[in-house]
């Protein structure tokens, strides 16, 4: 292996290019960015040095909105309608998952986020304490939501209660400031009014942010007003569950009264493009309105059965443009935009620091290649990341200091394939047997 990979200590990297003007990032022994500028190396007896010749810096890229052990799904159910896609065949083989499946498959998904750029992700799903030893091993950040849902049985609800306080005891004793935890009510459709105003209280009790779906299709908004007499936003708002730290998925059908209420709870938008148009949800995320109103508005990709990959820069040009697109408006959403959702929306929302290359910010570092076709010409470096390039153009990440990726090389790569390839099929061949 690459000595890279082991080494420890402070690191520089030497004449990268930011915002057209080349630099040198220092980063101390802690992963913390301790000076940027043309003689940044004179401020540290650097450890490890990297050359930034040729490459582009930009902040490593948040996934808000993720389901990553569902990596092992990819390909297993396509072109279908949510419900029956969730009923018919995703839920079905969930339930034959085992702890061991989780932990292959989110090395899988963060060996592919780490070689597109991303460093952190919000996570649903479920066996996720094996999801977050996953996650520790591969050097990421990342939050982790049991995925809760009771479909109005009490029986169900205790059991859930009992796993979602089952994993927050374990993330906290965890303590690794890496790996945080939420609640995570999968969404109205499936959760009760009782379950959702004790997951509200619950993470207001723990002091943690809470992950959900949102009015990701008419059908949701529809049932949610004949049923309660209110709109899915609403309601949630009503048991707790809009907070400054709730990222609700989707969004897609929220009118502008809902787009306010996020605003003034400060609650994360997360835009899922690619799995809204796989799953011809038939209307875009009002970002218009969310911006208008001040929601934190920020990018995911859902897991990988629904999009099928967990390409972070390729969700940055759907998003801006499926906007554009489904607004009618080719102005709205522009390339700087879309870099924002994907990094500094994204860190707030996770709590992961600002999202930008700046002094004091943890070291979350992305290296773009300037000599890929996809950055040639290069006229303005957001509109290639945005418009011309994907996950392919990343050469080297660093979270919190620590080198994942150098030359596109991730340490032990064949291996996690080969064990999440292994999985998968294995899941699949249970799920077959029993059916
Ligand atoms: C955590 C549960 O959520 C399921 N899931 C994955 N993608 C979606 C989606 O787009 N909408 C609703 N639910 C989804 C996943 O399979 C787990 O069962
Ligand atoms: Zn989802």
């Amino acid at each position: 292996m690459n000595e890279i990979f082991t080494a420890r200590g402070s690191v520089l990297i030497a004449g990268v290019t930011i915002d057209g003007s080349t630099v040198d990032i220092a980063l101390d022994e802690t992963g913390t960015i301790a000076a940027i500028g043309k003689d940044a190396r004179k401020t540290i007896d650097a450890d490890i040095v990297i050359d930034g010749s040729d490459r582009i810096a930009v902040p490593g890229l948040v996934n808000t909105h993720t389901h990553a052990a569902m990596s092992l799904l990819r390909g297993y159910a396509d072109d279908m309608i949510l419900q029956d896609w969730l009923s018919q065949k995703i839920w079905p083989l969930e339930a034959h998952l085992t702890g061991d499946d989780v932990y292959a498959g989110t090395r899988l998904a963060c060996l592919e986020m780490i070689k597109s750029g991303t460093v952190a992700f919000n996570d649903m799903y479920f066996f996720m304490d094996r999801a977050a030893a996953a996650v520790d091993e591969m050097g990421m950040r990342a939050t982790f939501a049991y995925g809760f849902i009771d479909l109005g049985m009490e029986e169900k609800r205790e059991a859930e209660i009992k796993a979602t306080e089952t994993l927050i005891a374990h993330i906290k004793s965890l303590n690794n400031p890496r790996i945080q935890a939420a609640v995570g009510p999968h969404s109205v459709y499936t959760v009760s009014p009782e379950a959702l105003s004790w997951c509200g209280d619950f993470a207001k009790e723990q002091n943690i942010g809470i992950h959900v779906h949102l009015s990701e299709t008419e059908k949701e908004v529809v049932d949610c007003v004949a049923q309660f007499g209110k709109r899915p936003a609403v309601l949630l708002d009503e048991y707790g569950c809009l907070t400054p730290r709730t990222v609700a998925a989707h969004c897609c059908w929220l009118d502008e009264a809902e787009c306010r209420l996020l605003g003034e709870r400060g609650v994360t938008a997360s835009h899922n493009p690619a799995s809204n148009m796989k799953l011809a949800v038939n209307r875009a995320m009002p970002y218009h309105w969310l911006k208008q109103y001040g929601a934190n508005i920020a990018l995911g990709t859902d897991g990988c059965s629904s999009n099928n990959n967990l390409d972070l820069m390729e969700e940055m040009k759907f998003a801006a443009l499926l906007q554009k697109f489904a607004w009618n408006s080719p102005t709205l959403l522009p390339a700087n935009e879309a870099l924002t959702m994907a990094t500094a929306a994204g860190a707030r929302a996770l709590g992961t620091g600002p999202g930008t290359l700046t002094v004091g910010a943890p070291a979350d570092i992305v290296l773009l290649d300037t000599r890929a076709v996809c950055n040639t010409p290069l006229f303005h470096a957001d509109s290639n990341a945005v418009y011309a390039c994907n996950g392919s153009a990343v050469m080297t990440v660093l979270c919190q200091g620590r080198i994942l990726m150098h030359e596109r090389e991730v340490p032990g790569e064949e291996e996690i394939v080969r064990e999440a390839g292994d999985a998968a099929l294995s899941l699949a061949d249970r799920a077959e047997e029993s059916s």
